[in-house]
């Protein structure tokens, strides 16, 4: 099928170069100049893997092509995905601009014949912009389209795989023509026995916001359990595994942390807030996801300055991880961001490493490299030397078996704080460390239920 993916960031990359590899014929079209002319020299703009040979294989054999002349990209496809940004806008909802921008230049990029055409909004959008894509196009053309919505659930770090082999695939549509179509397209995909989910517009859209915020209110619950835990001397691994062996309730993302991170949950949990509220739903529960995650991004900050004061001047701090979480150099909405401007605003020098963020980092930390508050530091342990103490932002699979006896010898003080929980607490304190994590021993000042029982 001769395919257009409109957008090239995460989801359109990926979308267009697996789609490719199934044999489609796939032009990705971006109005951002510099990225086409890297994608077109094979160079890929992100770091996520198996993304490159993906690419570098379906550029050779002809079946991708990349482009900023968006309009004929989009005149001559059968099937039109948008997948550009949906960012929130001031109140919190998603802003809609791109989406509607790309809808207008298929409208007026429709050719007056030829086969009919699927336009699928693949970005994160509210319930009812299905409606708004189909009015931007017919507001130039009275040639029918079919929107559909087919919201993607991929995760960074594992994009490709996760689209290759995705749990299932929702699609929203309300024709039969569409239905066969993505039918087919999908087939490929699907071919373990993991379902396409056909399903009304409205409800594929709204099932993008309610997955995003479920996993997200796992992650804020516990996040709360793991502060019950400090204050009462328990440990947070033990009620994870206790919980998560009920197989209704399950394993996975039930990792106490630093709070959730990325260009998905926060956006998208306060754009389902904001359209709960619009429709007059009640929206208390996503209000306590969203405010437990703002505190839990300043708990480590919080625990550094319980060991050495509020006023940290003087002190240099290690950090190890930089992105919002493995195998991605993607920092939007990074715990990171207020980690390392929480220390450095109270007087410290930062010393960062990052395996894949480093680029993204001087783009974010500009303001605080250039004041001399942080430096970034090639290798993970020319972090360590001179710092008074070590924290651990993103688990990162280097960082988890570490030289300790090197981390000890390179710290001024042997005290690590750590955010993803990486260590054993009681083989911490045995190698000498002063070991802070998350949830997993009492606070100081905070053990009362355990000194009384
Ligand atoms: N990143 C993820 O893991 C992920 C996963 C699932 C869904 N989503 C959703 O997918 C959408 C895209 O996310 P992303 O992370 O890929 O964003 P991104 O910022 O990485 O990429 C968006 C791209 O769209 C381009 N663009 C903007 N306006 C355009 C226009 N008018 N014409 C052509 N190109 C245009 C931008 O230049 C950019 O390259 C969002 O709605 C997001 O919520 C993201
Ligand atoms: O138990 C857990 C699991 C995750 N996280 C954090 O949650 C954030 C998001 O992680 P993850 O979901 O793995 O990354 P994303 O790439 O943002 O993917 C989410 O957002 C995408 C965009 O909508 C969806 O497509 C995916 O299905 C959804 O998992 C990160 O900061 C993680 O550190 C935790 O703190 N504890």
């Amino acid at each position: 099928m001769r395919i257009a993916v409109v957008g090239t960031g995460y989801v359109g990359l990926v979308v267009g170069a697996c789609l490719a590899e199934t044999g489609n014929d796939v032009v990705c079209a971006d109005v951002d100049a510099g990225k086409i002319a890297r994608l077109n020299a094979g160079e890929i703009p992100i770091y996520e893997p198996g993304l490159e040979p993906l690419v570098e294989r379906n550029l050779r054999d002809g079946r991708i092509s990349f482009t900023t002349d968006v309009g004929p990209a989009v005149a001559s496809a059968e099937i039109i995905f948008i997948a550009v940004g949906t960012p929130p806008g001031e109140d919190g909802s998603a802003d809609l601009k791109h989406v509607l921008a790309v809808a207008d230049t298929i409208g007026s990029n429709m050719p007056d014949d030829g086969p009919e055409k699927i336009v699928i909004t693949k970005s994160t959008v509210p319930v009812g912009t299905a409606a708004k894509v189909r009015a931007a196009v017919a507001r130039h053309t009275g040639r029918t389209v079919h929107v559909c919505s087919n919201p993607e659930f991929l995760k960074e770090g594992a994009a490709v795989l996760d689209f290759m082999k995705p749990d299932r695939v929702v699609v929203g549509v309300d024709s039969e023509y569409a239905r066969e179509k993505l039918g087919e397209l999908y087939a490929p995909f699907v071919r373990t026995g993991n379902p396409i989910l056909f399903m009304d517009i409205a409800s594929a859209e709204i099932t993008k916001y309610a997955a995003n915020a479920m996993l997200a209110t796992r992650i804020s619950f516990m996040n709360m359990i793991a502060g019950l835990c400090e204050a009462v001397g328990a440990d947070v691994t033990h009620v994870r595994q206790g919980i998560g062996t009920d197989e209704r309730i399950g394993p996975g993302f039930l990792f106490a942390g630093i709070g959730y991170g990325g260009s998905c949950f926060p956006k998208d949990v306060k754009a389902l807030i904001h359209t709960l509220r619009d429709t007059g739903v009640d929206a208390s529960i996503l209000d306590g996801v969203e405010q437990v995650n703002d505190a839990q991004k300043s708990v480590l900050v919080q625990r550094v300055t319980e060991r050495f004061g509020a006023d940290l001047t003087g002190r240099t701090f290690g950090v190890w991880g930089l992105s919002f979480k493995p195998e991605t150099d993607d920092m939007r909405e990074a715990p990171s961001l207020t980690v390392v401007r929480g220390l450095v605003e109270r007087g410290a020098r930062v010393r960062a490493h990052d395996p894949e963020a480093g680029h993204e980092a001087e783009r974010y930390f500009e303001d605080l490299i250039t004041s001399g508050g942080l430096t970034l530091c090639e290798h993970n342990y020319d972090c360590l030397e001179g710092a008074d103490a070590l924290l651990v932002l993103t688990e990162w699979a280097p960082y988890r078996n570490p030289d300790f006896a090197r981390v000890r010898a390179q710290l001024g003080e042997p005290v690590i704080f750590d955010g993803r929980n990486l260590w054993d607490p009681e083989r911490m304190r045995e190698a000498g460390f002063h070991y802070v994590s998350i949830g997993r021993q009492a606070r100081a000042g905070s053990a009362r239920l355990a000194a009384t029982a």
